[in-house]
This record gives structure tokens, C-alpha cells and sequence, in this order.
């Protein structure tokens, strides 16, 4: 297998509502996708999901672009591989920068299971022919707004509602939400928000019952993680903290967290992902898939990986119609009673429209 040309394309869509974490808002969604073209014409889509500004990690999309650009291109463009598993060898010495890693290697998979003739989440292994979905909902202007939000995702059938947290919108916020919602499973995500300094106010989430409390302290902190899990009856989930196997190890051994969100692109790819799903599995500590407000393209490797049997806990890959007015993919991702239908076709199972990804290409460049 050998990736001749690639296309890399500087995305921006309009989401259908603005969305809000402990960071900021945005509403304006700036990405990379990156189709790869094999010597036969076919091609294999990745997402980059760093973002416009480097709030959630240290990456953006202009930092991908000269990292794919300038290295990883380079690197990639008409090797010989025999498998994608070769692509992260192959960027090993290339210091973190995972998101752009994981936007070529995405496109190696893509390609290697359509040469194969399989569905992407076949090729990882993945033996799911549906999953189960659960949505995550940004900090609104009033608990009424986000309360008639909830209600109307209950009612679509997500399996599992994450409520987005920061200080002065929590332990309120979430004591109406389980007031109204006594049944539905929740979870909340501070996306490090907070310090070991209020503990007391986490410990009094412990009173709602949540699946888990998700990324409450600093990115790169595990330590002060487990200090909290082991005061907090609450399974701590990390997200921002994990960005490669070694990581999950490291968390896991210090019982930083008890769940952990798996997001492709912050561990630099599938094969990584997969690695760390594995470990997981062998640990006991379940795992589920994140989001990053992605495209059609995005989402469909998520959807793939997601089919893997230790993804026991619903992700946050709604349906395309929940972010966009119109996807890039077709057919787009819809969701039925909170479940995914996973694709039996080759490759992603979702084409990627060129029409579509024209009208919201700000910038393209060809690399052979
Ligand atoms: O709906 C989605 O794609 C996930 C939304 C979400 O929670 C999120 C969105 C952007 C950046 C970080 C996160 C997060 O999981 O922390
Ligand atoms: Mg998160």
C-alpha cells in the first residue's frame, strides 16, 4: 500500500448553535481533512480535530498544516507500508503534535481496509454492528434553556447526557438536572476546570449520581487525580490527560480515573487508540469514544472505532444533524433510539461529497 498524492484542505463550517466549555465559545468550526490517494485513484479520508486556537491542547489547525506539511507528508508520501499500524513507527520521532498525525494515519486506515474490501471498523477488529450514543451539551445562559435541551435529547433517545461544567454552573446545575431527570444517565465534564482546592465542591456531585465526572482537574495533572478519586465516590473519566498508551498506563496504575474517554486524534490515531482500548480492557477500566464537534469524516472514524467490544459506555458522536446543517458525508450519521447503525461498506461506509466539502474548502493544497 502506498499513499501517492495527498489533498489537504483547510475546512470551516458553521455549527447550528454555538458551543461552550469552561474555555469559550465558538461556533465557527476550523478543521483539516486530509484525503490520501493511492497509485489506483482511491482515496482514504482524515479529520484533524484541532482547533482554531489551542484551548484544548497545544495543537490548532495551522499547526497541523505545517506539521503535515513540512514532516509528515513528506515522510508518508509514497512509502511502501504493509499495514497503518506503520505510519505512528514511522512519526514516532516526532514529538506529540498527535492530531496531525492522526489525520494522516486515519487516511491510511481508511485506505487500507477499502483495498481490503472491508468496513473500517472490521479491519480494526471491531465486531459491533451497532453503538450506543449519548450527547454532550455545552454550558447554556440558564438552567431553563439547558433543562428544555436535555428534555428534548431524552426524548430523541440518547442513552446518556454529559452536562459541560465550570465553577458557578455545577453543583446547581446539576442538582436541577437530577431533580428533573431522575432516571436518565448523566455525567458531567469540567474540562479542567477546577483545582484539588474544591474538592469539597466536587465531593458534592457525589450526591447526583453520575456515571462519572469527566476531566475535573489540570490536562496534564494524574497525580492530583487520584488524589481526588480516592475522595470522591464518583468514577473519575480522564479525557485531556491521556495522549498515548503510556499515559492510560500511567493513570491506570495510579488510579488517577476508572473510565477513560478515548479520542483518536489527542492519541495521535487509530492504532494507538486501539492499544489503549486493549490495555484498558485487560485493566477493567472501561473506556468510550469522545467527540470533537467533527465533520461527517470525523465522526465516521469514531463511529468505527467505537465498535470495539470494550466501548462499553455510550461516546458523544451524535448525529451529523446535531452539529450541521448539512454533513459532508452521505448518507450523514443518523441516530434511532440513541443507537448507530455501523456501516457495512468498505472503507468509512459514509462518501465523503466533493460537492459539499468544496462549498467549505477556505484553502486546498496537492502534495505528489
Ligand atoms: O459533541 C462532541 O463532539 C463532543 C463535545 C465535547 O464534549 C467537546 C467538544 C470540544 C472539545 C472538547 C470536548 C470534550 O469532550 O471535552
Ligand atoms: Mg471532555
Amino acid at each position: 500500500m502506498k499513499v501517492t498524492e495527498v489533498v489537504l484542505r483547510h475546512m470551516k463550517m458553521r455549527m447550528k448553535a454555538p458551543f461552550t466549555t469552561s474555555f469559550g465559545t465558538f461556533q465557527d468550526k476550523e478543521f483539516l481533512l486530509l484525503e490520501a490517494k493511492d497509485e489506483n485513484g482511491v482515496s482514504g479520508w482524515g479529520e484533524s480535530v484541532a482547533f482554531h486556537s489551542p484551548w484544548y491542547n497545544e495543537e490548532t489547525l495551522k499547526t497541523n498544516w505545517h506539521m503535515l506539511e513540512d514532516f509528515i507528508i513528506p515522510n508518508l508520501l509514497n512509502k511502501e507500508m504493509q499495514h497503518p499500524d506503520e505510519v505512528s513507527e514511522t512519526l514516532s520521532y516526532i514529538r506529540k503534535n498527535n492530531m496531525a498525525k492522526s489525520a494522516f494515519e486515519g487516511a491510511v486506515w481508511e485506505l487500507y481496509a477499502k483495498q481490503k474490501g472491508i468496513p473500517l471498523a472490521k479491519a480494526l477488529g471491531g465486531t459491533a454492528n451497532e453503538i450506543e450514543v449519548g450527547i454532550s451539551i455545552g454550558i447554556q445562559d440558564s438552567i431553563d434553556e439547558l433543562l428544555n435541551l436535555i428534555d428534548e435529547y431524552v426524548k430523541e433517545g440518547y442513552k446518556r447526557i454529559k452536562v459541560k461544567i465550570k465553577p458557578g454552573w455545577d453543583v446547581e446545575v446539576m442538582r436541577e438536572v437530577r431533580k428533573h431527570f431522575p432516571d436518565v444517565a448523566l455525567m458531567a465534564d469540567a474540562n479542567s476546570a477546577y483545582t484539588l482546592e474544591d474538592i469539597n465542591l466536587l465531593k458534592q456531585l457525589d450526591e447526583f449520581d453520575l456515571m462519572m465526572i469527566e476531566q475535573p482537574l489540570a490536562s496534564d495533572d494524574i497525580i492530583d487525580h487520584a488524589v481526588l478519586q480516592r475522595e470522591l465516590i464518583t468514577p473519575v473519566c480522564l479525557d485531556e490527560s491521556i495522549h498515548s498508551y503510556e499515559d492510560a498506563r500511567k493513570a491506570i496504575e495510579l488510579e488517577s480515573c476508572k473510565i477513560i474517554n478515548i479520542k483518536i486524534g489527542r492519541v495521535g490515531g487509530l492504532t494507538e487508540s486501539k492499544k489503549i482500548h486493549d490495555l484498558c480492557q485487560e485493566r477493567g477500566i472501561p473506556v468510550w469514544c469522545g467527540g470533537m464537534l467533527e465533520s461527517g469524516i470525523g465522526r465516521a472514524h469514531n463511529i468505527a472505532l467505537t465498535t470495539l467490544s470494550n466501548f462499553i459506555m455510550p461516546g458523544d458522536t451524535a448525529a451529523s444533524s446535531r452539529y450541521w446543517e448539512k454533513d459532508l458525508i452521505d448518507p450523514e450519521v443518523t441516530v434511532e433510539d440513541g443507537m448507530i447503525k455501523v456501516p457495512g461498506k468498505p472503507g468509512l461506509g459514509y462518501e465523503p461529497s466533493y460537492e459539499t466539502i468544496k462549498q467549505f474548502t477556505v484553502f486546498e493544497k496537492s502534495f505528489s
